[in-house]
């Protein structure tokens, strides 16, 4: 049942009380719903997605979330455009060192599904050798690509795009599943520069070769994007995982209720026990205590689950001290070893058709809206980007002279590159004419780490939150060699008729006009992990065992993007669903 109060929760007890209705709480509280033997609570902290229309429509989601990527006002009727959302955490990164002192936006749903229900929709699981690096790193070869892949079965559900076109050659079907449970694409919507990108990959494809499909493992290349989307609607993990189960009867979810701790229920076989949960729906608002028979579980997300853990006292004791907290649990890895994903924005002025004029223009999205509605078809049926390639530095890099190499393996990649027909900037909002090709760089494998501190012991004070961007030679040095890259493959003889010129400092040619250049723009693509990494049983750093039990802990675990110890080859949502699908095999012994 969806509950909006607490009185409506059928007690104050249950099996299992999973903290976060996001992208992984929900495959957990299907998990575990579904074998109908367990009573479940799930707590949320923001509002249902029921009723949000861009929580459905591919192309609004930039507007769930606190963005320059401003569309035009008929899509914004809560908030307005560029500001403060209903449906995120609204959060800010600290000034950035390596930015010029920047600070910009940290997006996070705030909403039934979590980030999944606000995020891009990109729909890849990273490289094979992060899995089995994270085998490696924790011990367990449970976590290997070769078992993992089981998971992918129970997961996504391949469907046709939503325009309907013959996909031959536009994915390797062999490598996904038609059988699991959330509906993902290929682009449901042709844009004319997609010939183009097609075209450089033959022309330059010592540099950029085609990839038949880097959703599947092997990601070495470029190729045609895959999305959470299924019949042209997002699919998240609440209209999915959490849809199928919300009406059992063994089922609550909570809605509005924010975890202000986890409560310290006493001593089992000499460890602390935390089976309670303490939340409220707000900083006035009463509180209320509810208790797990078997287990809480922490979803919280990557920001969520180290802040709710430091205000239960379990975190690094002088951090706690300082904020006037009682240690219980003495674990300074709690909120360290943050990694995220840079993202270098690169835009080129065009000649020809983009779909700048669309998101300018209040009557022709409103055309685009009718389409969507009638037929679940059109540009507002499609994610960002229509192709998108990972990418090494050249072996004989002088980086490597002084770094090792940081990927998870030799067929691992550096950095990444999107393609988008329309310009996308987060520093910089859209100019008010002509028509844009984004060229967007993401950090792939970034030796840089940051922190999420508590701000105060106030649980409804934003947490602080450094990702430290580009504190390292490596980072620094990849940023600058995949400008370089972009630069060559904007240079194609496919490009030669339609770009006119890159915009503003992408220009720059010299390592220090670059870096200057990506100070300037950098930001973040919204992948952080970390926080809580995953550790071998006996690891003297780490928050959760490879079984992901809250260390010195009893009765906690956590499943989200936090206990992922490195950023993995691929946007996060699909490794965040593939350990959590694991997760909840764990859980219930099978
Ligand atoms: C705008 C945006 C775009 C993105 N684009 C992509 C993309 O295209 N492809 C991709 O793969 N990844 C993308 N990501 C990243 C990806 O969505 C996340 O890595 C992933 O969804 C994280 O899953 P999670 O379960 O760890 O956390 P979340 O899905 O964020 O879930 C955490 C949940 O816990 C709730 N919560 C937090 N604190 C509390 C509390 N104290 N009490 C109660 N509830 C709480 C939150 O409200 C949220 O519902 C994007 C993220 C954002 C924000």
């Amino acid at each position: 049942r969806l509950c909006t109060c607490p009185s409506q929760l059928r007690g104050n007890a249950y099996d299992y009380i999973i903290v976060g209705a996001g992208t992984a709480g929900n495959v957990i509280a299907a998990r575990l719903a579904e074998s109908g033997h367990n009573d479940i609570l799930v707590l949320e902290a923001g509002v249902s997605e029921e009723g949000v229309p861009a929580s459905q429509v591919p192309l609004m989601a930039p507007t769930l979330t606190p963005s320059t990527l401003d569309l035009p006002s008929i899509c914004y009727n809560a908030h307005a455009s560029g500001s403060d959302t209903p449906y995120d955490w609204n959060y800010t990164v600290v000034p950035q060192t390596h930015l010029n002192g920047r600070t910009f936006p940290v997006a996070r749903g705030r909403i039934l599904g979590g980030s999944s229900s606000v995020n891009y929709m990109v729909h890849h699981y990273g490289s094979s050798e992060d899995y089995d690096r994270l085998a490696r790193i924790t011990g367990d070869p449970g976590w290997a690509w070769r078992n993992m892949r089981r998971y992918i079965d129970r997961h996504e559900k391949f469907v046709p795009p939503a325009d309907g076109h013959d996909a031959t050659g536009q994915y390797i079907p062999s490598l996904h599943s038609t059988r699991g449970v959330l509906p993902k694409s290929l682009p449901g919507f042709s844009h004319a520069i997609d010939s183009k990108v097609i075209a450089t990959t033959q022309e330059l494809s010592a540099e950029f070769p085609f990839n038949p499909d880097t959703g599947g493992g092997n990601v070495l290349g470029l190729g045609w994007a895959q999305s959470s989307i299924g019949g042209g609607t997002r699919s998240s993990s609440a209209t999915t995982y959490l849809s199928s189960v919300i009406n059992r009867r063994n089922v609550d979810v909570l809605v509005n209720a924010q975890v202000t701790k986890l409560v310290h229920t006493g001593t089992i076989c000499g460890k602390p026990s935390f089976r309670g949960v303490q939340f409220a729906s707000g900083p006035r608002a009463p509180t209320t205590n509810v208790f797990a028979r078997k287990e809480v579980i922490l979803s919280a997300g990557s920001f969520g689950t180290p802040q709710i853990l430091q205000l239960s006292g379990i975190g690094d004791r002088t951090e706690l001290t300082s904020k006037s907290i009682t240690t219980i649990v003495n674990n300074p890895s709690v909120g360290k070893n943050m990694s995220d994903h840079a993202l270098l924005p690169n835009n080129y002025l065009v000649r020809g058709e983009s779909l700048d004029n669309l998101l300018r223009d209040p009557v022709a999205f409103g055309i685009a809206l009718d389409q969507w509605q009638a037929s679940k078809t059109g540009p507002l049926a499609n994610g960002i980007s229509n192709h998108l390639g990972f990418f090494r530095l050249p072996n004989n890099s002088s980086i490597f002279a002084t770094t090792p190499d940081p990927a998870s393996g030799p067929t691992a990649s550096h950095w990444e590159m999107l393609v988008s027909n329309f310009w996308i900037n987060p520093s910089l909002p859209r100019p008010d004419t002509g028509s844009y090709l984004s060229l967007t760089v993401a950090l792939i494998s970034p030796t840089s780490r940051g922190t999420i501190k508590l701000a105060s012991k106030d649980p409804f004070q934003a947490p602080l939150i450094d990702p430290n961007f580009l504190a390292t030679d490596f980072d620094r040095y990849t940023m600058r060699e995949s400008v370089r890259a972009i630069k060559r493959f904007a240079a194609a003889n496919a490009w030669s008729d339609y770009i006119v010129e890159p915009v503003g400092n992408l220009a720059a040619q010299t390592d220090e006009g670059i870096d200057a250049y990506v100070r300037s723009v950098s930001s973040t693509i919204l992948h952080p992990v970390g926080t809580a990494s995953m550790s071998p049983r006996n690891a003297a750093w780490g928050v959760v065992d490879p079984e992901l039990r809250l260390k010195g802990v009893e009765g906690v675990r956590i499943v989200d993007a936090s206990v992922w110890p490195f950023a993995p080859n691929a946007h996060t949502q699909a490794p965040v669903y593939l350990v959590a699908e694991r997760a909840a095999s764990i859980i219930r012994g099978y």
